[in-house]
């Protein structure tokens, strides 16, 4: 067997060029999910979309890896086909969380100015969840709101941010404080953009997939649980040129891609303002986005929310909704896709140059989070892989949430004893399933103090 025969044998039962998938959103089949779809991409967006001025804003890692160039080429092609008379313009900004400002908004505002752009013009934002959050701001300020696409070209920005059209910038007191609910007029989501995309980043986006499978989608959660190895082994395996050839995995990408885009389009459409159910697709960013607001630039997006959500995660299990086994489960994958599930890890540590998140700080994070009810918190619960506890995010106290953000408990004895203390110390469990079986075995109303919530004692309740 020649030494590529296995991926081309492989790779013509899987996803083939030109492939389209489309998805509807609050109404209309307007997401597009393909692979190498550029051409479709450019002919759709310049014959359905009337503009005098088409403006691509992307950022310059785009630009390294050549697809602006190329992108610019398929939209320029276009407007000679349909529209000769308009005009293609281009702006680039530095990429990274820290440059999704006011500053870099304002620049972007005084750019499309100077260009006497109008209201008809047409913003083309090419790139991640940084791009495609910011640019999708300016096009629902600019001019009172103009009409933009999605392209994104990272696995976060297709999974997640590009779908919804929540729009927002950073401030420093924390992530997408300012911002818009603006639907794009489309989302296209080519894979083959995640050849050129880094390992990091590529994992990255595998925390949003994990977390949208948990809050909706059982099956897909334990299909990601069976490609954890694989997926690594081919994201991890650069070309001299740093590129990855997905061919191997061509088929879990696409599906990832695809299942995650249903649930986040099928919330949205249900509940687009995010009055209740669109909370759910904020599952790991109550505590995700407090991590992020110490830890960023080093730690990236898709690692907090990592973090965020085994951290609500072992919340649910504090309380009693969610089983230890379904934490394992969580954890295992989101490990299983190389991000961190903890402070402790060793990768997230060497990179974050020894930066610390104390629990009070944590707190005072989630503190601000749009999904609170002033200074009442809120956060997701989960019950179950695949189902939440409330349609929406729950009322959680600092003192519970306290006890999940303790990383480590450290036990002294005392250097001079006091006189009297009373402890409490957490119930057995083999005394907390007798208390059940005598309770269950007797007659009339009984009521047990101090029970420990544990697997064996929930099914004992039942
Ligand atoms: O689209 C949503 O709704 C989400 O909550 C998805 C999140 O994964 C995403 O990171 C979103 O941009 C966060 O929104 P925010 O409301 O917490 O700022």
């Amino acid at each position: 067997m020649p030494a590529d025969s296995f991926f081309t044998r492989t790779y013509t039962t899987m996803v083939k060029e030109n492939e389209l998938e489309k998805v509807e959103i609050l109404g209309s089949k307007t997401i597009h999910v393909g692979y190498k779809i550029s051409s479709h991409i450019c002919e759709e967006i310049v014959s359905k979309e009337a503009s005098s001025t088409y403006v691509i804003i992307t950022d310059t890692n785009l630009v390294k890896a050549g697809h602006l160039d190329t992108f610019s080429a398929g939209i320029k092609a276009s407007i000679e086909k349909h529209r000769p008379q308009s005009r293609l313009l281009t702006y680039v900004v530095s990429p990274g969380e820290s440059n999704k400002n006011r500053r870099t908004k304002a620049a972007i505002e005084d750019f499309l100015l100077s260009k006497g752009c109008t209201r008809d013009t047409f913003i083309i934002a090419m790139g991640g969840g940084v791009i495609g959050d910011m640019i999708g701001f300016v096009a629902a300020s600019f001019m009172r709101g103009v009409r933009f696409v999605q392209v994104p070209t990272t696995l976060l920005a297709m999974v997640d941010s590009s779908i919804g059209g929540k729009t927002a910038i950073d401030t420093p007191l924390g992530k997408n404080f300012i911002g818009a609910f603006w639907q794009p007029r489309y989302v296209f989501a080519d894979i083959s953009f995640l050849e050129t995309l880094p390992e990091r980043e590529f994992i990255n986006g595998m925390a949003e997939v994990i977390k949208t499978a948990a809050i909706w989608n059982e099956d897909e959660f334990t299909r990601l649980e069976k490609n954890t190895k694989q997926f690594l082994q081919v994201v991890t395996n650069r070309k001299a040129n740093g590129h990855v050839d997905l061919s191997p995995i061509l088929d879990h990408i696409f599906k990832l891609v695809l299942e995650s885009i249903k649930v986040k389009a099928e919330v949205v459409t249900l509940d687009e303002r995010e009055g209740g159910l669109r909370n759910l697709l904020n599952w790991g960013h109550s505590i995700g986005h407090a991590y992020e607001a110490i830890l960023t630039p080093q730690a990236l997006h898709g690692e907090c929310v990592s973090i965020g959500s085994i951290k609500e995660a072992e919340l649910s299990r504090y309380l009693g909704i969610l089983s230890p086994v379904a934490v394992a489960r969580l954890s295992k994958v989101f490990s299983g896709y190389g991000l961190p599930v903890s402070m402790d890890d060793k990768l997230l540590q060497s990179r974050i140059n020894g930066k610390v998140c104390p629990v009070d700080v944590l707190l005072k994070k989630m503190a601000i989070d749009k999904k609170n009810d002033g200074s009442k918190k809120k956060v997701v619960l989960l019950e179950r892989i695949g189902k939440c506890y409330e349609p929406k995010a729950s009322y959680v106290n600092d003192e519970d949430l306290r006890v999940i953000l303790t990383d480590n408990v450290f036990v002294h004895p005392f250097t001079k004893p006091p006189k009297e203390f009373e402890v409490t110390p957490p119930g057995s469990k083999s005394i907390s399933n007798r208390a059940l079986i005598l309770a269950a075995l007797g007659k009339g109303q009984c009521k047990i103090k101090n029970l420990l919530h544990s697997d064996d004692t929930h099914r004992f309740e039942r």
